[in-house]
């Protein structure tokens, strides 16, 4: 069983971070609330509704957006067309009288235009935003992904470890702009990073799990010193104790 009557909340406007050793289910937790794996028992709901109830296209529609480990782009595209995708959703009109230029269509393009540039502007993307995404460097494209994501206007914005694969200022300036973007926009994030700085200095509540079981849950600080939150990593020889609980658990 990938996950085990693993429950919490998700207060709006609050960044829950989610953390446990390799294969303690973090993905397959994002992955579920994504509709991506079939859930067996429970339920996930978002303002009472139960995601469970709704059909998987329908996810992104009832205002939950993502991000992925590895990113996912279309690669083909620029960089300012993979943002205004993002606002699409909300602002696209249907097929027929987009092909048709029908007046409405052409008032959402413009309105995805300025969507798509104010995003760029947001996250300083400007001097690339008619560069294919392909050609970018990796941590440029993550916060590629994030524009996107955020053009959705997300309920609830959910990372994927958004640092995994940065150099040290990439990590430090990902990280500010997350918590700048959570102080200016309101948002409500659920986040997966094994980056342990990171989460303990972005996360409200933090949430841990071990072999697909919730062993703590509290403020950083509560977690970081639970001793079953020691343990289970002291006990994965796979990615070794975050050195901040190593520290603890040697005092
Ligand atoms: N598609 C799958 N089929 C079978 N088992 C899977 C599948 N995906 C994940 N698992 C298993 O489910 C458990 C949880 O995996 P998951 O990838 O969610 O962990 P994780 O906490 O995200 O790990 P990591 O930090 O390494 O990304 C692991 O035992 C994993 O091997």
């Amino acid at each position: 069983m990938a996950l085990d009557g693993v429950g919490f909340d998700v207060p709006e406007g609050q960044i829950v971070g989610i953390i446990g050793p390799n294969g303690a289910g973090k993905t397959t937790l994002f992955n579920c609330i994504s509709r991506l794996y079939p859930v067996h028992g429970g339920d996930i709901l978002l303002d009472g509704v139960s995601l469970l109830s709704q059909p998987q296209h329908r996810i992104a529609g009832l205002g939950i957006a993502r991000t992925f480990q590895n990113v996912a782009l279309f690669d083909t595209l620029s960089v300012a067309e993979n943002i205004a995708l993002g606002a699409h959703r909300r602002l696209g009109r249907g097929f027929l009288a987009d092909a048709l230029r029908f007046p409405s269509a052409v008032r959402a393009q413009r309105a995805l235009a300025a969507e798509a540039a104010r995003w760029l502007d947001m996250l300083g993307l400007e001097n690339v935003a008619h560069r294919r995404v392909s050609d970018l460097p990796f941590g440029t494209r993550k916060r590629v992904e994030l524009a996107r994501a955020l053009a959705c206007k997300p309920r609830l914005l959910m990372l994927d470890e958004p640092v995994a694969g940065l150099n040290h200022a990439e990590v430090e300036e990902l990280t500010a702009l997350v918590r700048s973007l959570k102080e200016r926009l309101g948002l409500t994030v659920l986040l997966v990073e094994h980056h342990m700085h990171v989460v303990m200095s972005l996360s409200d509540i933090v949430v841990a799990l071990d072999f697909g079981r919730r062993i703590a849950a509290g403020t950083p600080e509560q977690v970081q010193r639970d001793p079953e939150v020691i343990r289970a990593y002291l006990g994965d020889q796979r990615s070794g104790p975050p050195r901040d609980l190593e520290r603890k658990a040697a005092s």
